[in-house]
């Protein structure tokens, strides 16, 4: 794992093609060009062929799902592999809402996808665990956090992001874990989001090592978040919000290094 991956994204600038939830739309835009990405968000199936070949990679998001939307993911997933272009999955909510689940199975069955980036309750939900999950929050599941997380893995066959105070990433067979952050994340909505579109940044400009670009996406974020922390005297959500992409656009390799907990 290299973080100059962080150096490689910003020379590269790679287009990442979202199918976005209408909440967080405008801080997922914000925070991948801050960051050195080039954002494109679509929710037009007519357009979907063009999209996926501009893009370096396709981040399908559930947030705020539609019939119509549904059929644009399996539309879309399919082109991205058929075009060899990664693709993350954001189940959002599959834990609290059996709904959800089913269209993620479905989705999953039709098309595979690279990274699978969601919170405990998410993740436990696609892995058939049990565990109280709470609308688009992990909630309050007791559990292995890593054996869920390589289960869900092993299940899909690619890789999975269990985020939280501690993100897992996994490909069903290695484990690394990224003890940086900070609980402002939590109090920003969108923060997961983000998350799962950053991955798919860095995926465009490691295609064929998605397990390191899903590290180097997870000691990122949650460095520059406690980096803005740090600076902080009291739990401001929504100048964090702010000054995370502030930090996004500046930090450095450098920065980054000295302070990650990844192991
Ligand atoms: N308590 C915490 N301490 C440190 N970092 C955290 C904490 N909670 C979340 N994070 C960080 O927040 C980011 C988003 O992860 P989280 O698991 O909260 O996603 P999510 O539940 O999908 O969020 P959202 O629904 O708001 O998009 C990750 O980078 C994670 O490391
Ligand atoms: C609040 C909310 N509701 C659906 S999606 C979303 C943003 C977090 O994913
Ligand atoms: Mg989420």
């Amino acid at each position: 794992m290299t973080l100059q991956l962080l150096n490689t994204l910003r020379d590269q600038n790679p287009i990442v093609f979202n199918i976005a939830n209408f909440v967080t739309v405008q801080d997922v835009a914000n925070g991948l060009n801050a960051l050195g990405a080039s954002p494109i968000m679509s929710a037009e199936v007519q357009e979907a062929e063009s999209m996926v070949q501009i893009a370096g990679a396709v981040c399908i998001n559930m947030g705020t799902l539609t019939t119509q939307q549904v059929n644009q993911m399996a539309v879309v997933g399919k082109l991205a592999n058929q075009y060899h272009k990664p693709v993350v999955l954001d189940p959002v909510a599959v834990g609290a809402v059996p709904y959800r689940k089913q269209v993620a199975l479905d989705l999953l069955d039709k098309f595979s996808v690279d990274v699978i980036r969601g919170n405990a309750g998410e993740i436990a939900a696609l892995a058939d665990i049990d565990w109280q999950a709470k609308g688009i929050d992990a909630g309050a599941g007791q559990g292995d956090v890593v054996e869920i997380a390589k289960r869900c893995a092993q299940q899909f066959n690619c890789c999975v992001i269990l985020s939280g105070p501690t993100d897992v990433i996994t490909d069903g067979k290695r484990v690394a874990k990224v003890a940086n952050g900070t609980p402002l994340f939590q109090l920003h909505v969108g923060s997961g989001d983000l998350l799962s579109s950053i991955v798919a940044a860095f995926a465009a400009v490691s295609p064929t090592a998605i397990y390191d670009a899903a590290q180097v996406a997870c000691v990122v974020l949650a460095g520059a978040g406690e980096l803005v922390a740090s600076q902080m005297t009291a739990a401001r959500p929504a100048t964090f919000a702010i000054d995370l992409i502030d930090r996004l656009s500046l930090v450095s390799v450098q920065e980054i290094q000295a302070i990650a907990k990844l192991n």
